[in-house]
């Protein structure tokens, strides 16, 4: 499927956040959207993702406009991991991996067989199998993430469109989460995801998109978009950049330019 914003632009209390942002998503995909603090990447996920209303543009998907698409359909296309992955009601963690079937649920349908079958697959997708029953407010910030990645992917659906999903997690579960986008990519879903670790994200995506004050600095492959240059003038940091490293290219911060 293909996910297409157009012009996109966003303001909140005279501010703009969002400033003709153009982005596109095709099957297969794996985008990296980055950017400093405030730049909007955010807010572009949240329309995106159909949470938040642009002042103006379009979104479609499969050129359909996203407001045209009714919104069960629209809730098994799309999966959205919401930054901090908070958990509002303390449920038991397999009945909120469970709720990731409920876009294919009849009112007060019960779970199938497969949909059963399907939520296991992504609790051992997951690794999260261990805490099922456990309740969602007692587990760790980054427990409680992959449960949520579990539910996520439970929907099932073609693209997933996640916040900072491993800003909390430590070295194996976060290059494990990033295997699990990549891989759902590899299998024609797609992905876009929010990172700060420029590394991660230069290993794992297909493409970057670097957002800045509310505009795309930049977007293309890792090498076009993690230049020096751009380093420079979005993120007002010098940096070393290793072209030549096994996990691709790799970022290291050196300092900071006075401003
Ligand atoms: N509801 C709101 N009212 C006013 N300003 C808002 C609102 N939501 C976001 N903003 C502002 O919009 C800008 C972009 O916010 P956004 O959360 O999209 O940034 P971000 O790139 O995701 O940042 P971070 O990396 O810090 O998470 C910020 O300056 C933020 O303060």
């Amino acid at each position: 499927m293909k996910l297409q914003g157009n012009n996109l632009s966003l303001r909140f209390n005279g501010s703009d956040i969002l400033n003709n942002v153009d982005i596109t998503v095709d099957a297969g995909d794996f985008v990296g959207l980055i950017g400093p603090n405030g730049a909007g990447k955010t807010s572009l996920l949240r329309i995106l993702a159909n949470l938040q209303q642009p002042d103006s543009g379009t979104i479609r998907l499969d050129n359909n406009n996203l407001s045209s698409i009714n919104r069960k359909q629209l809730a098994q296309t799309l999966g959205y991991l919401e930054q901090g992955a908070p958990a509002h009601w303390p449920l038991q963690v397999r009945r909120l991996v469970e709720l990731g079937r409920l876009p294919y649920l009849s009112p007060w349908g019960q779970l199938s067989g497969k949909d059963k079958a399907i939520v296991d697959n992504a609790m051992a997708q997951a690794e999260v199998e261990h805490l099922s029953e456990r309740i969602i407010s007692t587990l760790s910030g980054g427990e409680r993430l992959r449960v949520l990645i579990a539910r996520m992917f439970a929907t099932e659906p073609n693209i997933v469109l996640a916040d900072e999903p491993i800003a909390a997690l430590d070295p194996y579960h976060q290059l494990h989460t990033m295997e699990l986008f990549r891989e759902h990519c590899d299998r024609g879903g797609s992905a876009v995801v929010v990172m700060h670790d420029l590394n991660m994200a230069a290993r794992f995506c297909d493409r970057l998109v670097l957002l800045n004050q509310g505009e795309v600095a930049c977007e293309g492959s890792v090498a076009t978009v993690l230049t020096e240059d751009n380093l420079a003038s979005v993120y007002g940091i010098y940096a070393q950049l290793d072209q030549q490293s096994t996990a691709g290219i790799t970022v290291i911060p050196t300092g900071r330019i006075p401003h």
